[in-house]
């Protein structure tokens, strides 16, 4: 206790000095004070990402949050800390040929989820490979239980959602201990690998959370044993990769998605039928930065997925590309298809001392087009992307810095608030004299992230047959790989050659 800042008063009940160490395993919390603080008040587990819920103690005669711990500066719901320190460390100090995401990492999302037309009839599966613990369980949990929320909580009554089976690639314990701490309600099958799992003739959809330098080999996996695919960003390490994802799974009549779930959000939806309509005119440049202030060495063991090449580790494609897609969504897709004309990329790379992965990458791409009309001067638009794993978009996470997404256009503009992957707020500033201002708060239904809408998109498109998403085109998929491509090459940034090639099988 000693060592706790005293700002926090945090007062732990059954759980006293283990809690400062990460290390420590097993702690239990039955209540503590929320921090006077009203930053870390406001501070969301960072396991979860879902905030502290104060309740009203009788005993205490205060408020408390029942279940909290604080390790270093960082308060976890202990059972989440307790959930993913349960088979060892959260962080590695060794690199180690595989290796989990450390808590500050979100979304793990992983499980097989069944879901049902209610027009159709039709019986449809989601299953996702759940990634190895420590890290990933409360972001897996927090996923499944998006999924297993009651749809018409978020206006969705045409689907359902159940999770039919859950994979590991390391052992089939982990699926099963997976099943058991989310509950998921049964029948789930359990797998120990994922050739097994694309074997299961029940499984229909599969949802792929691995590292993004295995996306090709298991998506191919899955796709050739006839499973539809719903596969986390970035969809594979190059445009190559994905170009071939897309050609198989149309000559094999199969679903096929990259997971940009944020573009499912109903903000996104909001934002871009906005400037579509013309609400700020014609859109002119669109700056997005999807930054956060990690500290880098104590953060990620160089083994980490977030910075590790031989995993496609870096800033760039874990979290440039949330920037690249409110670019895209908002400069690109909000025209008609045939309008839509890929950038040009100008770009820096600032390498990480320790791996060579991207910890910071700046692009600029202009486009030949503008939007929505574009038919007006000067029929071009800019987009600036921006990540940085070392410096922060939103520093007090507070808002204070402002908008990490600003939409400019000839008549105003829309700024969006919060993680750009999951932004709560936009707002409308119509240029002097042409309106109010505007705020629209966008809650997420019955306390989910926000994940169950991307879901819901692909048991409509298997619902409807349809094989890709117009939220998020196969087309537009590949032109974003390209954008990424080339700017790795412009920064030189290589993976390995395992990982970039498009054999198929190959053991990685
Ligand atoms: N949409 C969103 O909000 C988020 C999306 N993501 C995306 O999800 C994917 C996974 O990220 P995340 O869950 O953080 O990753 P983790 O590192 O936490 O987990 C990856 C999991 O993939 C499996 N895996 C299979 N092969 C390997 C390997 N060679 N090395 C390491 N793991 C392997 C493991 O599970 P097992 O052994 O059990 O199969 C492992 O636990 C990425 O594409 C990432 O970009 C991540 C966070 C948020
Ligand atoms: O997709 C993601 O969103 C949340 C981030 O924390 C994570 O690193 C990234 O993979």
């Amino acid at each position: 206790m000693s060592r706790m800042q005293p700002e926090l008063k945090l007062r732990l009940k059954a759980l006293q000095a283990p809690m400062e160490s990460p290390l420590n395993k097993g702690h239990q919390s039955n209540g503590s004070e929320p921090p006077n603080d009203a930053t870390l008040r406001n501070t969301p587990c960072p396991i979860c990402q879902e905030k502290f819920e104060p309740t009203w103690s009788e005993e205490e005669q205060d408020w408390i949050w029942q279940d909290a711990v604080r390790v270093g500066p960082r308060i976890y719901h202990a059972s989440c800390y307790n959930e993913v320190t349960k088979d060892g460390p959260a962080r590695n100090p060794e690199p180690q040929a595989r290796t989990s995401t450390p808590d500050s990492v979100l979304g793990k999302r992983k499980a097989e989820v069944y879901s049902k037309s209610h027009r159709g009839h039709r019986r449809q599966y989601i299953s996702l490979p759940y990634p190895v613990l420590p890290a990933l369980s409360h972001l897996s949990t927090a996923f499944v239980r998006d999924l297993l929320l009651d749809p018409k909580a978020r206006d969705a009554g045409d689907v359902a959602h159940q999770v039919a089976a859950v994979a590991s690639s390391s052992s089939k314990e982990r699926a099963e201990q997976f099943i058991s701490s989310v509950g998921i309600p049964g029948p789930c099958a359990a797998y120990g690998s994922y050739e097994e799992l694309a074997a299961d003739p029940n499984v229909q959809v599969v949802y792929v959370a691995s590292p993004h330098s295995h996306h090709y080999q298991n998506v191919m996996l899955l796709l050739e044993a006839g499973k539809h695919v719903l596969c986390e960003k970035a969809f594979t390490v190059n445009a190559a990769q994905t170009r071939i994802l897309c050609e198989t799974a149309k000559k094999k009549n199969l679903f096929l998605m990259e997971a940009v779930w944020t573009r499912y959000f109903p903000l996104s939806i909001q934002v871009r039928q906005l400037i579509q309509q013309g609400a700020i005119g014609e859109v002119l440049r669109v700056v997005a930065d999807t930054s956060f202030g990690d500290d880098v060495e104590n953060t990620f063991p160089p083994s980490h997925r977030m910075v590790n090449p031989d995993l496609a580790g870096g800033a760039l494609l874990d979290l440039g590309i949330y920037s690249l897609t409110w670019v895209f969504q908002t400069l690109y897709h909000t025209l008609p298809k045939e309008q839509r004309k890929a950038p040009a990329v100008t770009s820096q790379i600032t390498p990480y001392h320790l791996t060579g992965a991207d910890e910071s990458t700046s692009i600029l791409l202009s486009f030949p087009t503008s939007t929505p009309s574009n038919d007006s001067h000067p029929k071009r638009s800019q987009g600036v992307a921006l990540t940085n794993i070392r410096c922060a978009g939103d520093p007090d996470e507070q808002g204070t810095a402002g908008p990490n997404i600003r939409i400019q256009g000839t008549k105003g503009e829309i700024q969006v608030f919060g993680n750009p992957f999951r932004p709560t707020k936009y707002r409308v500033i119509p240029k002097k004299g042409l309106g109010a201002v505007r705020d629209v708060e966008c809650p997420f239904p019955a306390g989910g992230r926000g994940m169950y809408w991307e879901a819901d998109e692909v048991a409509r498109c298997l619902r409807d047959g349809r094989l890709e998403s117009a939220g998020m085109p196969w087309e537009e998929s590949i032109v974003i790989m390209e954008v990424m491509d080339e700017v790795r090459r412009q920064g030189g940034l290589k993976y390995p050659e395992s990982i970039e090639s498009t054999k198929y099988p190959l053991q990685l």
